[in-house]
């Protein structure tokens, strides 16, 4: 059985040229173990020799973690074990999307169940948004609270966060009671939304990794939609909104009962000291693979753990903050993170998630869950179509799709806000025209917005951990949380005001021209990605954003995996393509 590594050369400035590229593939036909050598035996871009050269930057086949999960995963399907932990940490992916989505029907059920009164806007607004400002304090400190006392056990600690909150919230009977609730099991979801794809991002072999982490926000996506379903059913059913709070309980107990039986990450381990318990994992997690390879990728993670500077925590955490912030490619992917989880919430898409039934309520539908629940199913939908595409039709393509998708659909429902003619009078809306075609336009283009959303930056921006190098993978994605559960609480605390107060044609075609603004922020700042090695990412955002060369390389790489796999079983000399 023959494993192939290939050795790949590019420019050291991708800006320069897009087509002149060279690239060399070698595979190694007498032994894989010397290919692993070869590799371990540097982890940095190092210069080429001068002469033709001379502006080469060799670019090692592998990324900062995984040379050897190169060799581990190249000839081996996803094992069991993967699969099941994936299973497991997605669960805080649904319960993300379960928590967030069940509100939107619990607003129309609660009645005067709280403080014997129907709550106001306000109240409504500082009910959903205690979730956003729980989960944006806790995203703010789970990346270094999972380094210091693990993933798995912040998950768990995200497990008694949502026990916790979802038994004040069951037995609330005063509005500020329910608040609380909601901002305790803010706090699990701040937490979950984080160590989430970070686990699965640290357990998932290289090649499948960035879908790994779409199944998260699938289980997310389809965590809202269960949850609309679920309120659609306890709509009139008494105290049916204690009862969908209550359901939030299984998945949480399930999680919880899993994580008891299965351990943290390798790198964890490795970051602790703990070699064995390393090694066991990854034992388990490639089982075809030899134990001199496991040893190499301790060694591997064990040299890693050392490229963080600093003589204790927070000393580490100072350095790595620093260096998030003053090497140029840390700062572009700064901004890029930021950048698109901010478009993610700013162009409205939670508005809908949290506030749908009151909005569809206000435009005249009776069941208005029901017609939640296609908008829900529509977003789910579409990440699944996103789960394919994703890295076929690449990243960036489908945000440049998504975006203008989105921006077209926002224009629409304005316009036809605008006709429907709506007023507010503090706790109810009253439409002028009574429910009308108008009506049907707005629920038409919600969900053309929703099926655009979903198919990019509702899922793009959770492909965060790719940008960052693994020094500062940690707080950069802390950083990119925070600043989606930023925009989240922003809009979930200022949507229905902004609805009385600049009508809601106005909130859409705000939202509309927001979203084309972002469509110019992807265009000239977000490079193609897909294929393409952590190295590399950090080469493209060295001295700029370059999209263009970002573009070329993306695509040879895509075909040198084709090659790659071509001649996977039959050992060559050396390859050289000229693309
Ligand atoms: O990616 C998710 C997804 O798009 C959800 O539908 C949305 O509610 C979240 O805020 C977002 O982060």
């Amino acid at each position: 059985m023959g494993i192939h590594i290939p050795y790949i050369t590019s420019k050291a400035s991708p800006s320069n040229d897009s087509d002149g590229d060279s690239v060399v593939l070698s595979n190694d036909h007498e032994s894989p173990m010397k290919s692993v050598k070869l590799t371990s035996e540097t982890h940095e871009i190092q210069r080429a020799p001068a002469g033709d050269e001379e502006d080469r930057i060799q670019i090692k086949p592998v990324n900062d973690e995984d040379d050897t999960s190169v060799m581990i995963t190249f000839n081996q399907s996803i094992s069991p074990f993967i699969i099941i932990l994936t299973f497991v940490a997605s669960i805080s992916g649904f319960l993300f999307g379960y928590d967030t989505g069940y509100i939107s029907s619990a607003l129309i059920s609660i009645g005067t169940d709280l403080d014997n009164k129907v709550l106001t806007y306000g109240e409504k607004e500082i009910i959903t948004a205690a979730t956003s400002l729980g989960a944006l304090i806790t995203s703010i400190f789970a990346g270094t609270a999972a380094d210091i006392y693990g993933r798995k056990r912040c998950l768990m600690g995200s497990n008694l966060m949502f026990v916790i909150g979802a038994v004040v919230q069951v037995s609330a009977h005063t509005f500020w009671q329910m608040a609380i609730g909601r901002l305790v099991m803010g706090f699990g979801v701040g937490i979950g939304s984080l160590i989430s794809p970070l686990f699965i991002s640290e357990i998932a072999p290289k090649m499948i990794r960035g879908r790994l982490t779409v199944i998260n926000s699938l289980w997310l996506t389809g965590g809202q939609l269960v949850a609309y379903g679920c309120g659609a059913g306890l709509n009139y059913v008494n105290n049916g909104w204690r009862i969908l709070v209550g359901l939030s309980l299984v998945p949480t107990a399930v999680q919880f009962t899993c994580l008891c039986f299965l351990p943290d990450t390798p790198r964890y381990y490795v970051m602790k000291g703990d070699l064995k318990k390393a090694s066991e994992v990854l034992r388990r997690s490639y089982t075809d693979t030899s134990e001199e390879i496991i040893d190499r990728k301790v060694e591997e993670l064990v040299k890693l753990n050392h490229s963080i500077p600093g003589k204790n925590v927070p000393e580490r955490v100072w350095n790595t903050i620093k260096e998030l912030h003053t090497v140029p490619s840390n700062l572009r992917a700064l901004v890029i993170g930021c950048g698109l989880q901010a478009i993610q919430q700013f162009t409205g898409w939670n508005s809908l998630m949290y506030f749908s039934g009151t909005i569809f309520e206000t435009v005249g539908f009776k069941n208005s869950s029901a017609v939640s629940i296609i908008v829900s199913g529509t977003n789910f939908i579409f990440t699944l179509v996103a789960f394919f595409c994703i890295d076929k039709i690449g990243r960036r393509t489908i945000l440049l799709i998504g975006l203008p998708g989105m921006t077209m659909a926002l224009v629409v429902c304005a316009i036809a806000f605008h006709y429907l003619g709506i007023s507010f009078d503090g706790t109810s809306a009253v439409v002028a025209s009574g429910f009308s075609s108008w009506g049907i336009v707005i629920i038409i283009f919600i969900i053309v917005f929703a099926a655009f959303y979903a198919l990019g930056i509702g899922t793009v921006p959770w492909q965060q951990s790719e940008l960052f190098p693994q020094n500062v993978r940690g707080v950069g994605t802390s950083y990119a949380t925070a600043t989606n559960w930023a925009g989240s609480l922003v809009i979930a605390s200022t949507f229905l005001t902004m609805l009385q107060n600049i009508t809601p044609a106005g909130s859409f075609a705000f939202f509309a021209g927001l979203s084309c603004l972002s469509v110019v922020f992807c265009y000239f700042c977000y490079p193609e990605l897909s294929g393409l090695e952590l190295e590399e990412v950090q080469t493209i955002l060295k001295d700029g954003f370059n999209i263009k060369a970002s573009k070329a390389l993306a695509k040879k790489r895509k075909q040198q995996v084709v090659r790659v796999q071509q001649l996977k079983y039959e050992p060559t000399e050396e390859v050289i393509e000229d693309i």
